[in-house]
């Protein structure tokens, strides 16, 4: 129904965001049938009006016509709010079911999607592309259901008036539909237009109001160059919206011409018949008035068009992210009940591969309870320096491949990010990785912790592939502290729960002392319960990855990667950051994205970087020994 109106194919697929209402759509139809035949009764009433009550003079002949017409106006009217409220109910299902179905989907996106996607454009899809499309639905139910019963009666009440008359209508009235369609593709690509810049414009404003882009804003001075930057692509905007309004208007300037040249045939063919004495006055007023039933909901079909043609650039662009293709191994052993029909990675659980025994016990968490996913051993005090090795074994990975199926194709070096990258952490040591910027460390940090997946080649743990392990199970093993840690607008407590959903109050202060955090804490008035203000910008950078590393704590995880960014902070914030990481570390399998050679010389094994390629690995001493690019890296930081 969407998708004729629109002349949008997509739009179709919307249908099964209200496909549950039938009982709300059922008495929605019940209501304007009876809405409708209540209204058909009025010319009826009115013509007794003029024909009989009117000649015989008396006011008592008048009173009950028009008591009852009044009557039935009131009673109209009541059907009409009800409905009114019923299409709201409607409306206000569908677009919050648009945002679950949308929101399910995100979540269930590989983190691949999100570098790639522009800020703000998720945002617009859901406030304005949902809005449009909840206006557009809302409106074609209210079109499709009631209007069509008022036309319907109104033409029956017609004929039944006076064929003669309801002939010249029949020739007319067409005509004045056809005018409704013209204009539709420019109105449909205006709408596409005016869309397009809304989600630049707000995309734009996602990017310049989040915490970092204000700063830098400010930083380069550009205040005024946004300013600019936002009035032109406003003022583009308006131009786009006043020539969507005047082809609006024009369309309709159009259609009341075919309203008014209708009404006037019938009039003049009226009064024809009336003095002719083939009809009466009674019947003639009637007709006027049934025709106004039916042409009112004529006219506003122009004002549907409008929000339909808007609606389906909206669909379009809901849809395409609903295209997104999920994340397959989430998909694999995804067994929540499908919140999204849009699924386009097919589950397949009959080949879910059983994730690794990891029977070894991992090490508890400070203050903690030990192992809570029932993933092995548990318990305080347990003994640590036992876990799960890690493996990158003949890893090859192209960001520019990602998503693009991967494959094995491709030469050797050729848009490869990662080539061939084979690297060991045995359980419970700390491997390093080094090399010069862009070498491509923190590309092995994401690959270590599945965030993205090799196209060729496998990461293991315990020797079992990550991709044959679910993706709640790797999280529980496998913890990440982020070169650049993201903190939520949330409370402390809330933020380290985020590692760990049911840890106690005890062990959130465990973890923060562990942190060296204590102190700040008990300093900030509403301690745990302190929010860290957009993506923990009241808290210090040093203090922002401690927490980062505490939430780690929390989660106390068998494996963990740290991308280190310490040379950002200065020697004291560094020195406390390093002994949380240090603590952290104790007992667990560490890979370690060094960006400063200082930091890894106690390291297990170091692994040297060189464009994607693995140039050399050993330990500190016999890689200085040996000499090459570890010496060669080395060299300058250790003056
Ligand atoms: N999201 C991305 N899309 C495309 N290319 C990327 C992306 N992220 C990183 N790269 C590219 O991959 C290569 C390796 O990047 P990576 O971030 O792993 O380097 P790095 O060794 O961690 O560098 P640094 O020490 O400067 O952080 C670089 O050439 C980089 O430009």
């Amino acid at each position: 129904m969407v998708a004729r109106l629109t002349g949008v194919g997509e739009a179709r697929r919307a249908e099964r965001f209200f496909a549950d209402q039938g009982p709300v759509v059922a008495v929605l139809v019940a209501l304007s049938v009876v809405g409708s035949v209540a209204v058909a009764a009025g010319p009826f009433l009115l013509r007794y009006l003029v024909d009989v009550s009117l000649p015989r003079g008396h006011v008592r002949d008048l009173a009950w016509p028009i008591g009852l017409l009044g009557a039935l106006l009131v009673f109209e009217s009541a059907v009409l709010s009800a409905r009114m409220a019923l299409i709201a109910r409607l409306g206000g299902v569908v677009s919050v079911r648009i945002r679950q179905t949308v929101n399910t989907h995100l979540q269930r996106l590989p983190f691949s999607f999100f570098p790639r996607s522009q800020p703000g454009e998720v945002m617009t899809v859901m406030t304005n592309d949902v809005l449009a499309a909840q206006n557009a639905i809302s409106a074609t139910v209210q079109a499709v259901i009631c209007r069509v019963a008022d036309i319907a009666v109104g033409t029956v009440v017609v004929f039944v008036l006076d064929w003669r008359l309801s002939l010249a209508v029949m020739v007319f009235a067409p005509a004045t539909l056809l005018m409704v369609r013209s204009g539709r593709r420019r109105l449909a690509e205006l709408s596409r237009h005016q869309r397009e810049l809304d989600g630049v414009l707000m995309a734009r404003l996602a990017d310049t109001a989040s915490v970092s882009g204000a700063l830098h804003v400010r930083l380069f001075d550009r205040v005024d160059h946004e300013r600019e930057w936002f009035d032109a692509a406003g003022a583009e905007l308006i131009t786009a919206s006043r020539d969507q309004a005047r082809l609006t208007s024009r369309v309709r300037f159009l259609v009341n011409l075919g309203i008014v040249a209708t009404m006037t045939v019938v009039v003049a063919l009226g009064a024809w018949l009336v003095s002719s004495e083939r009809t009466t006055l009674g019947t003639v007023a009637a007709l006027g008035g049934a025709l106004l039933v039916s042409f009112g909901p004529l006219s506003s079909a122009i004002d549907l068009r409008t929000e339909l043609a808007g609606a389906g650039a909206a669909f379009r662009r809901i849809f395409a992210l609903l295209d997104v293709p999920e994340d397959e191994i989430r998909a694999r052993f995804d067994t929540s009940p499908d919140a999204s029909p849009d699924r386009s990675a097919r589950r397949d659980t009959a080949g879910a591969v059983r994730a690794p025994a990891l029977t070894t016990p991992r090490p508890a968490a400070p203050g903690g309870r030990g192992d809570h996913r029932g993933a092995g051993g548990s318990g305080r005090g347990e003994e640590l320096g036992l876990g799960v090795d890690l493996a990158l074994e003949d890893v090859w990975f192209g960001y520019d491949r990602a998503g693009a199926g991967g494959g094995a194709g491709g030469a050797a070096g050729a848009g490869w990010d990662l080539s061939g990258v084979t690297l060991r952490v045995a359980a419970g040591t700390t491997t390093a990785v080094v090399g010069a910027s862009g070498a491509g460390k923190t590309t092995v940090a994401y690959l270590a912790s599945g965030m993205h997946r090799p196209q060729r080649g496998s990461v293991r743990l315990d020797g079992v592939s990550l991709d044959d392990i679910a993706p709640s199970r790797l999280h529980a093993q496998v913890g990440v502290v982020p070169q650049d840690p993201h903190l939520f607008h949330d409370t402390i407590a809330a933020n380290l729960r985020y590692g760990r959903l049911d840890a106690t109050d005890d062990e959130l202060l465990a973890a923060l002392d562990a942190a060296s955090l204590s102190a700040l804490v008990e300093r900030l008035p509403d301690g745990l319960e302190t929010r860290v203000g957009a993506r923990g910008y009241r808290l210090s950078g040093g203090e922002r990855q401690r927490l980062a590393i505490a939430r780690v704590l929390v989660q106390s995880p068998r494996v963990l990667v740290l991308d280190e960014a310490t040379s950002a902070l200065d020697t004291v914030s560094e020195a406390a950051v390093r002994a949380a990481l240090d603590r952290l570390a104790v007992g667990r399998t560490c890979l370690v994205i060094a960006h400063r050679l200082s930091t890894v010389i106690d390291a297990d094994r170091i692994y040297v970087l060189d464009r994607g390629r693995v140039a050399q690995h050993g330990t500190h001493h016999d890689l200085l020994a040996a000499g090459g690019p570890y010496a060669k890296l080395y060299r300058p930081t250790a003056v």
